[in-house]
């Protein structure tokens, strides 16, 4: 497909359907991911990628996009739970045996997770809080993803909180319910998110892109952000302390 020169006319049959500039956006978007992927790609070795972050960060979004992106399989290790236990969802895990039957299981996952390469896993967001699954996922690389809890709370608010059992409070609308709770669980997990390799606040990259609001960052611009953070990892990672390839 040919496109002109001119950035605010129809140029083909597509841009003149969706609009110009939002398919251009999309392909520059599209662009920009595939070369910061390349970029990495090499370095990376194959290694896994672990996401963590509070319920309702973009995990499995963002997850999705990189191990596209990078040619990687992608896994939710609340899923792989759920088909290990053999139970539809881990809201039933919790009620019909405990949280701590769950976690077990979650590190058990973990641990199988690790001994595997080229994969991007999208970890619950309380497995952080268990020293050995750090051990799991130190193997590869770790990112967190950082997001406001008023930002986090409204995204949970429009799914309703039934799907996460930790924040269903039937007393509670369902805003103030995962607001209030999200709160809590921040406090007390602060410092083992902080074991991250990698963190991408939202409020730093919305604030660098002139953003207003973190609402207004795509799924891609966040995929690339932990691209990028991939990358500056990894260089001083090797430079520090030889090849990145210990697998
Ligand atoms: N950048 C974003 N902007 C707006 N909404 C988003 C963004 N990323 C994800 N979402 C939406 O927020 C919700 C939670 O995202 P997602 O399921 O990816 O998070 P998660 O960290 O995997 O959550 P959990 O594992 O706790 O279910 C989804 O409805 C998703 O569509
Ligand atoms: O933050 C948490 O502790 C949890 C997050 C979800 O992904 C699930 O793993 C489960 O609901 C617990
Ligand atoms: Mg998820």
């Amino acid at each position: 497909m040919e496109f002109k020169s001119t950035r605010d006319k129809s140029c083909c049959r597509i841009c003149s359907r969706i609009g110009h500039q939002s398919l251009h956006n999309s392909v520059d978007e599209a662009l920009l991911l595939k070369r910061k992927a390349e970029e990495v790609q090499f370095e990376l070795n194959g290694r896994c990628i672990y996401l963590v972050g509070m319920m309702g960060s973009g995990k499995s979004t963002v997850g999705k996009i990189l191990a596209e992106v990078l040619g990687y399989s992608y896994f939710d290790s609340d899923s792989l739970v759920e088909q290990a236990v053999g139970m539809p969802s881990v809201a039933q895990i919790f009620k019909v045996h405990s949280e701590a039957f769950f976690r077990d299981s979650e590190s058990s996952v973990l641990r199988d997770l690790s001994s595997m390469h080229r994969l991007v896993v999208a970890t619950g967001g309380g497995a952080v809080i268990r020293p050995v699954n750090w051990r799991y996922m130190k193997k590869g690389l770790s990112i967190m993803l950082d997001v406001p809890l008023d930002a986090l709370a409204k995204r949970i608010a429009q799914v309703g909180t039934a799907s996460r059992p930790l924040l269903d409070q039937p007393s509670a609308d369902p805003y103030t319910a995962a607001f209030t709770k999200l709160s809590l669980l921040a406090e007390q997990r602060g410092d083992a998110y902080a074991n991250a390799d990698v963190r991408v606040s939202l409020e730093e990259l919305a604030a660098k892109k002139g953003h207003d609001d973190v609402s207004q960052l795509t799924p891609t611009d966040i995929a690339v952000e932990a691209l990028q953070k991939i990358k500056n990892f990894v260089t001083e990672h090797s430079m520090a302390s030889g090849p990145f390839d210990d697998l």
